[in-house]
């Protein structure tokens, strides 16, 4: 039988009009593990997430739990937990409140809600109206409205999102640890380095596309090695290296050479006898392969 817990993304489209905000776009995310969503602002991450959460119909194709779309989960909010990006909160009612009101109409123990707001840390303000509420501690309601009904999947639209460092590092352990229990993370984020300490895999679409789904070291996998040399006489440098048969091409720091060591551009450069002023190794870093991917000249 399939597990209710798998997110089945399978050849969705959505236009609106003549924009294709999501194009053909397929993926599975697996429970047990924290899964990073994530693409440049206007990739259609949030499209895709209203679509799996049945606010948004597909054009094409469709997007599921375990083969069951949201609106056929016998219940819900105990199946799937959502803290979507725009989440709206009442202001004059205080965060207690608003879990009550969710846990009366999902028919969840009121014993849930205080559980639910120490989980999120929010028991001291459980009774101020949200109204005075910080953007960070808006975010925690969210994930608390999320988390109630105890749900096997979670779907974080940007839930870091205006944390502060502290909130940072605890959401992070909080993710690892509800992944650890079983449950299927997705969270959605424009940064790749805001999620990265948290992630076991990733998705990574583009204009709507997928670009990339693996493991977070799949990634690194594409990590290109480069060296950054330089010479007094630049065009005796390059002429000697192109001449070594590397491929080099010029930065404004010097020249850069893909895919060597340093210690071989540094002996290439010897045995033509050219004198230099610069030589190291550089690692492009995941947000430079994560911006590579998704063609980020941001
Ligand atoms: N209701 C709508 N009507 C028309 N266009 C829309 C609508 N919703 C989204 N779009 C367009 O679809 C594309 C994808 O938007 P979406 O909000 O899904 O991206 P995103 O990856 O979540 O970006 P962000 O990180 O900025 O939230 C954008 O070009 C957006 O303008």
């Amino acid at each position: 039988m399939t597990d209710v817990r798998t997110i089945e993304v399978e050849a969705v489209t959505k236009r609106f009009g003549a924009v294709a905000a999501v194009n053909s776009l397929s993926f599975q995310v697996a429970p047990g593990r924290v899964t990073g969503f994530l693409g440049p602002n206007g990739a259609g991450k949030t499209t895709t997430l209203r679509m799996l959460l049945g606010l948004v119909r597909p054009t094409e194709g469709r997007a599921t739990f375990g083969g069951v779309a949201y609106a056929d989960l016998d219940s819900p909010l105990r199946t799937v937990g959502a803290a979507l990006e725009a989440a709206s909160f009442h202001p004059g009612r205080s965060a207690r409140n608003h879990l009550a009101i969710l846990a009366t109409a999902s028919r969840i123990p009121r014993a849930r809600i205080d559980a639910t707001l120490d989980l999120v840390g929010l028991s001291e303000f459980a009774d101020r109206r949200v109204g005075g509420y910080s953007l960070g501690m808006r975010q925690r309601l969210g994930l608390a409205s999320a988390l109630l009904g105890d749900p096997g999947v979670l779907v974080l639209d940007e839930p870091i999102n205006g944390l502060d460092p502290e909130g940072i590092k605890w959401i992070r352990s909080l993710l690892r640890a509800l992944a650890g229990e079983g449950r299927t993370v997705l969270v959605s984020s424009h940064l790749l380095s805001e999620v990265q300490q948290s992630v076991d895999d990733v998705i990574i679409i583009a204009r709507g596309e997928l670009v990339h789904e693996g493991t977070l070291s799949s990634l690194s996998a594409g990590d290109s090695l480069s060296v950054l040399v330089d010479a007094p006489d630049r065009a005796a440098l390059a002429a000697a290296l192109s001449a070594a048969g590397f491929t080099v091409t010029a930065a404004r720091a010097g020249l850069v050479v893909v895919g060597v060591e340093a210690e071989e551009v540094g002996r290439a450069a010897f045995a033509a006898g050219v004198p230099l002023s610069t030589l190291h190794r550089q690692s492009s870093g995941l947000e430079e392969t994560f911006l590579h991917l998704v063609g980020g000249d941001r």
